[in-house]
């Protein structure tokens, strides 16, 4: 059975080895290949959509950067050796979107970090998806930490911001997480919950959608998520996926972390099961720093 199971792995996965790997090492060999890779099952289940199931690495700027650092930081993207089996995203300041997309190598996608919330027209200051889709930008990221507690967005705008953002094939980067004292009181799930149910209840098609768990706590304060304590939430999400939208959503959909990752950290983090990427603020800023957090899809590897 082991045997079979082994060689039907290698058939449909092109799996590598030497020898045949223990019963546990195979399960968390076939669990990565099925999640990492685009796929069927024998029986014709889709585990991953096409070209959405790869290790996803975002850099968000945040509100960073000048004309000068953000040539060099594309300069240094550029020179850079990534591994091309992951998905590699920047989001830069709006006013910086049109040089990086002429200037950045196309094997790194452009985002967006907000968009409208509908319909371009009279909206002082706003910048919509339809503008964003014409500059050649791909993604957008949504829900995040800082719109949310320090600009006021609400769980309802956010959601809608997400289903305008799709229905302009803006694909989505969706931002959840629980702030210090939420965890603290035993909240931590119930809050990501229920920021992940008005995102749910505004998507009808995730195959564009990447979730990111980004405790509040953890986000510029070098206080990273110990990888257990990310695992814990980005199963438990995966796990409200599967009850409360689809299993096939719950297993193709990436969910990645967010909240001090770094060159250091970044290895036992993608190691985690569950963990698919990352969204990078500080460390994306620094090139080869950045590259190394791509680069941290071999430690997942190794680890399955
Ligand atoms: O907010 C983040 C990414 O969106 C994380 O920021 P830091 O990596 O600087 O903690």
């Amino acid at each position: 059975m082991a045997a079979a199971a082994s060689s039907l792995a290698s058939q449909f996965m092109g799996l590598r080895r030497e020898a045949p790997p223990s019963t546990e090492l195979f399960v968390q060999t076939v669990q990565f290949k099925l999640r990492h890779s685009s796929t069927r099952c024998p029986n014709g289940r889709v585990i991953a959509m096409a070209g959405t199931g790869k290790f996803f690495v975002g850099g968000n700027w945040k509100c960073n950067g000048t004309m000068d650092s953000v040539t060099k930081l594309v300069a240094d993207l550029n020179d850079a050796k990534l591994e091309n089996d992951v998905d590699v995203v920047v989001a830069p300041p709006y006013i910086y979107l049109d040089k990086v997309k002429q200037s950045l190598t196309d094997l790194i996608e452009i985002s967006a970090q907000n968009s409208w919330v509908g319909k371009g027209g009279a909206f002082t200051g706003e910048i919509s998806a339809e503008q964003l889709i014409d500059l050649g930008c791909k993604w957008v990221i949504l829900g995040h930490s800082e719109r949310r507690h320090i600009i006021g967005e609400d769980d309802q705008f956010i959601g809608k911001k997400a289903a305008y953002a799709l229905s302009q094939n803006l694909k989505v980067i969706a931002c959840i997480g629980e702030k210090l004292e939420e965890r603290e009181a035993g909240k931590t799930f119930d809050v990501c919950f229920q920021q992940l149910k008005a995102f749910a209840d505004s998507i009808s098609d995730w195959t564009n959608v990447v979730i990111a768990y980004e405790p509040v706590w953890a986000i510029g304060t070098g206080k990273v998520a110990t990888p257990q304590q990310a695992q814990e939430v980005h199963a438990a999400v995966r796990d409200w996926l599967k009850k409360h939208v689809s299993a096939e959503v719950a297993s193709f959909t990436r969910i990645i972390y967010g909240g001090s990752v770094n060159g250091s950290n970044c290895a036992e983090l993608a190691k985690q099961e569950d963990i698919d990427g990352f969204l990078v603020g500080g460390a994306s800023l620094k090139g080869p720093e950045f590259a190394t957090i791509v680069n941290s899809v071999t430690s997942k590897k190794v680890a399955a």
